[in-house]
């Protein structure tokens, strides 16, 4: 499918209640994303982990496969009968090449086939004392790849959760053409309303791009509490859309033209010092 710029993209977060069942979980997707699509969205992302509850003791007993497993088929199909694009949050993915469980992205077309998959590449290993200890290593594996996607709208750079607290791939996608960097995220109540809308804000006002970051909503009988407040913020760094802890859609459009007109009045692409710190979009492997 060609990339245009000039057709519009109108995003929605689905900000979904996650559950222990697998079957219900992608069922309220399905009844989500079709929500979402009536109301207008093309390009609609769910939550991070958005099939199984969020643990590392979790991840073995939800894992499946790419090729046969049960949330690449209903993503397929909820992409192809929302008729829109879908960045279907994440799943615990096991690898039959070598037994290995990761943290994996599936993106989808409006026919339904995948044009992306991105394994979160920074691993959530985090002891903040006496608030949160995780160790997603424990029984996750890292990716090793960055991943952009090429939609209708342009194309789009995708990370999962922690990965948005290192700067380098939204860079690296801006600097490779990306209008967007998107985020299925489940931070708590210790980083949440700490880093969350900052860590967006940030990614977003350095590279002058959209950024948006898809939670589950929050579940307090569940043994990991998601912060939720789904963003969506602009390439001047300003909050466009966000909402609280509950289940929801939001909705923003992502104006390509308004990105242009903020790059041209303050002018950072062309003012680098790549004479003085490397350009790292050009060293990435
Ligand atoms: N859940 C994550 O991957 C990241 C997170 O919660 C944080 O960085 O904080």
């Amino acid at each position: 499918m060609a990339s245009t710029t000039s057709t519009p993209c109108k995003l929605a977060l689905v900000q979904l209640a996650v559950t222990a069942d697998k079957e219900a979980n992608l069922a309220n997707a399905r009844t989500h994303v079709l929500q979402a699509a009536s109301n207008g969205a093309n390009l609609i992302v769910l939550p991070e982990c958005f099939n199984s509850p969020y643990g590392t003791n979790f991840f073995p007993e939800y894992a499946e496969t790419l090729k046969d497993g049960p949330s690449v088929k209903a993503l397929s199909s909820m992409a192809k009968d929302a008729n829109a694009f879908l960045i279907g949050g994440s799943i615990p993915e096991r690898d039959p090449t070598d037994n290995k469980i990761y943290n994996t992205c599936t993106v989808y077309n409006p026919k339904g086939e995948i044009i992306g998959t991105h394994r979160k590449v920074h691993l959530f290993d985090i002891d903040v004392p006496g608030k949160i200890r995780f160790q997603e290593s424990e029984t996750l594996t890292a990716g090793n790849q960055l991943t952009q996607v090429d939609t209708d709208f342009g194309k789009i750079g995708v990370g999962i959760c922690y990965d948005i607290r290192f700067p380098e791939p939204a860079m690296i996608a801006a600097r490779q053409g990306c209008f967007a960097m998107i985020y299925p995220g489940a931070f708590n109540m210790t980083t949440g309303p700490l880093h969350w809308e900052l860590l967006q804000r940030a990614r977003a006002v350095d590279n002058q791009m959209f950024v948006a970051a898809c939670s589950p909503a929050r579940d307090l009988t569940a043994g990991y509490h998601a912060w939720g407040h789904s963003t969506i913020v602009g390439p001047d760094g300003l909050v466009l859309q966000t909402t609280d802890e509950k289940q929801s859609i939001i909705y923003a459009e992502l104006d390509r033209t308004k990105m242009n007109e903020f790059r041209q009045s303050i002018p950072l692409t062309n003012q680098r010092r790549f004479d003085l710190y490397a350009d790292v979009s050009k060293v990435n492997p």
